[in-house]
């Protein structure tokens, strides 16, 4: 099934790093370009003031009173269906609370994205550069943790506030934050100004090779919320500073496979049990050939786990794996080598 899905972006990033400045000239850069974007805000609060800066026009779906990753599961699916379905847009971003873990929203988007035409291509993480380097010299508690965390997940990273810093002071932050994720490319902006081609380029990227979605196993594990942190806003200097550094290739995909055909469930855990040790992640929504049942299939740190499910509504069979580096074509012949065994067996039955 080769239906056309929309964008998915997550905007990470701690508490006033610029996450709402990049999304404002992101959705204007999208709406001259004849794209139609879309917004998910999430704020801890009860009111939506970043959402005043995005234009009327720009359909917009607010979670508000808490963050996204503490909140119960499934809102933000729910969000996404509401938008897609109402609103047919092009690209949607996610605009998460500082405090957000984006382990757990990487985890909602791609869960949404068995069911609805939604893909996560990417996560985009602005980083407040005076703080982390303010933090890296003198506390070092969880909120530095937390931004570790979300420069993990990263597939872009924006070295924001740029204006505030001078040369050898942005030296350190660059080393530090390479240091927890080589794989990301790293841009140093002022008002979060970039190339938004590189936005597009992720996204054209994808469209060759599996989609790109930043992570790391390590980040999960050390899952840790900074919500007792402050909030501190610097003044603007103005001060043009945009140097751009290598553009390496995105470390962690995720493969969306559709089913054309039910498949044994022997096999199919067989083929789990034998998935590349790069794959660490993998969800689906199955029909067997062998079962009447439908199932919901689990898979993570190399266990899985199958629960019978009826599914609401028309839902195609289908499964996502994510992990870091893995060869997208491999998996995806080992499943259609699959489907195939399944018709020949229903052939010699006959
Ligand atoms: N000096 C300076 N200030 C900036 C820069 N980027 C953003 N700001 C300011 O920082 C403040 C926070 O920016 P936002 O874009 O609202 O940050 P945010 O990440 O959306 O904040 P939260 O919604 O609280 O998480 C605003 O006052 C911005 O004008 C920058 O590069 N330099």
């Amino acid at each position: 099934m080769s239906q056309k899905r929309v964008a998915v972006y997550i905007l990470s990033g701690f508490l006033g790093s610029g996450k709402t400045t990049l999304l404002t000239k992101a959705i204007d850069y999208f709406t001259e370009a004849g794209r139609k974007p879309a917004v998910i805000m999430n704020e801890i609060g009860e009111v939506n003031l970043d959402g005043q800066l995005v234009a009327s026009e720009v359909p917009m779906s607010e979670l508000l009173g808490g963050c996204i990753c503490c909140s119960s599961r499934g809102d933000l699916g729910l969000a996404l269906k509401d938008l897609v379905t109402d609103e047919q847009p092009n690209l949607i971003f996610i605009e998460s609370t500082g405090i957000a873990n984006p382990m757990e929203i990487i985890d909602e988007v791609t869960d949404a994205s068995l069911l609805l035409p939604v893909e996560l291509k990417a996560v985009i993480t602005v980083v407040d550069a005076p703080q982390l380097l303010e933090l890296s010299r003198t506390s070092r508690g969880k909120t530095y943790r937390l931004m570790q965390e979300q420069i993990r997940c990263a597939n872009l990273l924006l070295l924001n506030k740029t204006d505030l810093l001078q040369t050898e002071a942005l030296q350190e932050v660059d080393a530090l934050v390479r240091d927890w994720n080589s794989y990301a490319s790293v841009h140093y902006t002022v008002f979060s100004q970039i190339d938004m081609t590189l936005i597009e380029n992720l996204d054209a990227e994808d469209e060759r090779q599996p989609s790109a979605v930043g992570g790391h196993e390590e980040a999960h594990q050390e899952h840790e919320h900074g919500h007792d942190a402050d909030d501190e806003h610097h003044p603007g200097h103005g001060r043009e500073e945009h140097h751009e550094h290598h553009h390496s290739h995105s470390h962690v995909m995720a493969y969306t496979h559709f089913f054309e055909q039910a498949v044994d469930s022997h096999a199919f855990e067989e083929f789990v049990s034998k998935l590349p040790q790069e794959v660490y992640r993998a969800k689906g929504i199955l029909s067997f050939s062998d079962t009447s049942s439908r199932f919901l299939f689990q898979y993570a740190y190399r266990e899985m786990d199958f629960v019978k499910i009826t599914p609401k509504g028309v839902v195609p069979d289908v499964a996502v794996f994510i992990g870091e580096n893995f060869s997208k074509d491999v998996v995806r012949t080992a499943l259609l080598k699959l489907e195939a065994e399944t018709t020949v067996n229903a052939v010699s039955a006959e």
